[in-house]
């Protein structure tokens, strides 16, 4: 293995039109600048160099693709080899001009790479940027020096503190690249190599320009750092860029490189760029789904879709239907009533007009969708989305319907955030085909998608599920089947948490401080406010927690077995929904206003209601709310871990990026748990459970336990500690 791989990994050297060397990067898929190919590089660069013959130099990337940057996988490592920083300073310093063509992507030290080339010629459809701050870095191999020489201040800080990728198109309007072709790339930097022999090319090397700034740059540098400062959510590596730019301004190249490399190497060992990178890679292995059955995404073909039904036009059906339809897939669209399919159509094709404009699609895209209030329509489609009120008789009376109007072999997928999805699938006479499909809202934004599959549900059905996810560039994440999933199982737990808190002393205000501060982009009571306090309230009452449907037992504040916190209910019950209603947790200057201020009602509506029931307030501090609201979901994934209703930490981990807005910088709430300790996991999970013996949910899993006996071993390792096997699954 070792041996194809070095065989494969080379940058290759040929001679073209008699006086130009090309040397083709090859280390596929992505042509990562390993050490073997560094190391490869640096003898043919030299080789190129050397002979007489050669007049000018062109670097390009084997299979269409220039380079994907540093391989990601050697940061974990000691490094070795040739430094990329002195091969790209070898590529500039050279006597001969060199030219790099641009195919596919130019990323990380591939962009570095390129910017120590003399001139650089792209494909059109190329993509150019610095992607290291999402992986928790800045470019170190001279990139944070070079771009700001190439480009304005503005642009270069803008690219080099979000990683940005941008189209060849606009790298040619910054001035990142010299020319975009819409033919081969190689062939016309070859052409333009050999127009460019024997030119000067002092002014072509980027490390003697120096940093061309606007007027009053320490304002601007200013005014930038509050900036990322506000929007980084407590990510590091955004600021470190941006000292890395300063410093641009400010230092010769030299001084410049060597502040660069300071502060790689701090974000190098700290946490966030761990995390991040874990991230990354747990992001591209929850497409290798597997089934407690053996199926594999190997050993499992998807069904072609070319046509699919979305029944339910409320707030999911809509945004399903736009986001089918954006990855090309025509829609016919049911409701139940011609006043909710009138009204659902009039906002999908608002929706769809905005789309249009804002990805430039084509005119046919509006043209995709189909209204009707007849099932029988739906004979001839591949695939139906049912999103209707979570609610399970009504979707089993539908389901019922589909599996007699829809073909044999249509997949019956449900968008359903908590429901069984066994119990819908044993009404039809296909329940192999029935396969669950939780969505997020905006479901034509929100980048994730679980994919359920129950006892009966077969791998074709998940295979096409996983595929659609992928067309609709969506992170398709597949999971057993129980209550709530691997998401909303883990939230509930965070939600129940805040609302204990308030009852024994915090306030929303506090609660959503420290969630903010973590990293949260909005703090639990703020969200609760946004989507609308009567959803959870609705899930209670159909879960028989209240309502009129309440399971008898229990008490006011102990229902199902545990300690019950009643505090939403009673705002529902009063009509305080939320945003929506003008007041929730928080006040709103009107119904439907957005900007959360201080509630005085709550305040002392929360003080009576301790009065009323003999709770002890007590002073809660920053870190028991952390742990409070962070420490029970972490517990449920190791539950969930333990039932094999997720594959890997990996996949909960993902779920949690994409569908509830952790911070990435953290990885996810499994490998957050791995950062902070599992062992001061387990003993906080103990100290709690101590105090609040009523709350079963924070007594710690057995896995957990387990793992920390076994001397808490690398996240990567934890599936060694799971039982293979799952009856229920
Ligand atoms: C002193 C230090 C000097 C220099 C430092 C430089 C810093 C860097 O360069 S950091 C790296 C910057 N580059 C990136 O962040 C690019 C990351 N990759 C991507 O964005 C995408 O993979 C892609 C290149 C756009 C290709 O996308 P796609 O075609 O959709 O394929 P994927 O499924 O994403 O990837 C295929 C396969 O390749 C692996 N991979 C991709 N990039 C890297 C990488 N830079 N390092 C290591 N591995 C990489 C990816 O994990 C996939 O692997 P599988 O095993 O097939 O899942």
């Amino acid at each position: 293995m070792t041996q194809t791989l070095a065989a494969a990994t080379m940058a290759a050297y040929r001679r073209a039109a008699g006086c130009i060397a090309v040397i083709t990067l090859t280390n596929p898929p992505v042509n990562t600048l390993s050490y073997l190919l560094r190391e490869s590089f640096y003898e043919t660069f030299r080789r190129a160099n050397a002979d007489a013959e050669v007049k000018a130099i062109v670097i390009c990337g084997a299979d269409g693709k220039f380079c994907g940057g540093a391989d990601i996988k050697e940061f974990a490592g000691k490094f070795s080899g040739p430094s990329l920083v002195a091969l790209i300073d070898d590529v500039e310093q050279s006597k001969k001009p060199v030219v790099a063509a641009i195919e596919g992507m130019a990323l990380g030290g591939g962009l570095e790479l390129a910017l120590g080339c003399h001139y650089r010629i792209a494909h059109t459809k190329a993509q150019v940027g610095f992607p290291e701050v999402t992986l928790g870095l800045l470019p170190a191999a001279g990139g944070s020096q070079r771009l700001p020489r190439l480009i304005t201040l503005t642009s270069a800080l803008e690219l080099i503190t979000t990683g940005r990728r941008i189209s060849a198109p606009e790298a040619l309007k910054l001035g990142i690249v010299d020319k975009v072709t819409d033919k081969n790339a190689l062939d016309m930097a070859i052409d333009f190599a050999r127009d460019i022999i024997g030119k000067p090319l002092e002014s072509r090397r980027l490390s003697l320009r120096t940093t061309p700034c606007p007027p009053d740059v320490e304002s601007f540098l200013d005014e930038a750092l509050a900036s990322i400062r506000k929007h980084s959510r407590g990510a590091i590596a955004p600021l470190a860029c941006l000292q890395a730019v300063r410093a641009s301004v400010y230092s010769t190249f030299d001084e410049g490189l060597k502040k660069e490399q300071e502060l790689f190497k701090m974000l190098l060992t700290s946490g966030q760029a761990r995390a991040l990178q874990y991230s990354f890679f747990a992001q591209r292995a929850t497409k290798k789904w597997s089934m407690p059955s053996g199926a594999t995404w190997k050993n499992t073909s998807a069904r072609p879709l070319r046509k699919a039904a979305v029944i339910g036009l409320g707030t999911m059906g809509r945004g399903i239907t736009v986001a089918l339809i954006k990855a090309g897939i025509p829609v016919i669209a049911v409701e139940m009533g011609l006043k909710q399919l009138e009204a659902g159509k009039t906002v999908i094709m608002s929706m769809l007009e905005k789309e249009f404009k804002k990805k430039q699609l084509t005119k046919a895209y509006r043209e995709m969708a189909a209204f009707t209030l007849d099932l029988a329509k739906l004979q001839e489609v591949d695939l139906v989305v049912e999103a209707v009120f979570e609610n399970m008789s009504l979707k089993k009376q539908i389901f019922q319907q589909l599996s007699s109007l829809c073909s044999a072999d249509a997949i019956l997928c449900t968008n359903t955030s908590t429901l069984d999805i066994d119990e819908i699938a044993s009404v039809t006479t296909t329940p192999h085909l029935v396969v669950g499909m939780h969505f997020f809202a905006p479901a034509h934004v929100m980048k994730l998608l679980e994919v359920i599959y129950g006892p009966r549900t077969s791998p074709t059905a998940v295979a096409t599920a996983m595929q659609l996810a992928q067309q609709m560039e969506k992170v398709g994440v597949v999971v057993g089947n129980c209550n709530g999933f691997v998401g909303n199982r883990m939230f509930k737990l965070y939600a129940e948490q805040a609302y204990f808190l308030l009852e024994e002393g915090a306030i929303p205000e506090q609660v959503d401080q420290v969630l903010e501060d973590f990293g949260f982009p909005m703090g639990i009571f703020k969200v609760s406010d946004l989507s609308g306090l009567d959803i959870e309230w609705k899930i209670r009452q159909e879960q028989g927690l209240t309502g009129p449907k309440q399971i008898p037992g229990g008490s006011f504040r102990h229902r199902a077995g545990g300690r019950y916190s009643p505090l939403l209910d009673i705002l529902c019950e009063r009509g305080y929904l939320g945003q929506k209603t003008g007041q929730g947790w928080y006040l709103y200057e009107k119904p439907g206003g957005r900007v959360p201020t201080f509630n005085l009602w709550l305040h002392k509506f929360l003080e009576e209601y301790r009065e009323l029931h003999g709770i002890q307030k007590h002073y809660v501090g920053q870190d028991e709310i952390l742990e409070r609201c962070l420490y029970p979901l972490i517990n449920m994934g190791f539950h969930i871990l333990e039932e094999r209703i997720a594959a890997s930490p990996e996949d909960i981990d993902i779920i949690y990026v994409f569908g509830y807005s952790w911070p990435r910088h953290w990885g996810g709430p499994m490998f957050y748990a791995s950062m902070v300790g599992l062992p001061r996991v387990l003993d906080k999970l103990n100290y709690y459970h101590e105090i609040h013996p009523d709350i079963p949910t924070l007594e710690p899993s057995s896995l957990l336990k387990k793992l920390v006996a076994n001397g808490s071993p690398p996240i990567g390792t934890w599936g060694a500690f799971i039982k293979e096997h799952n009856s229920k699954l």
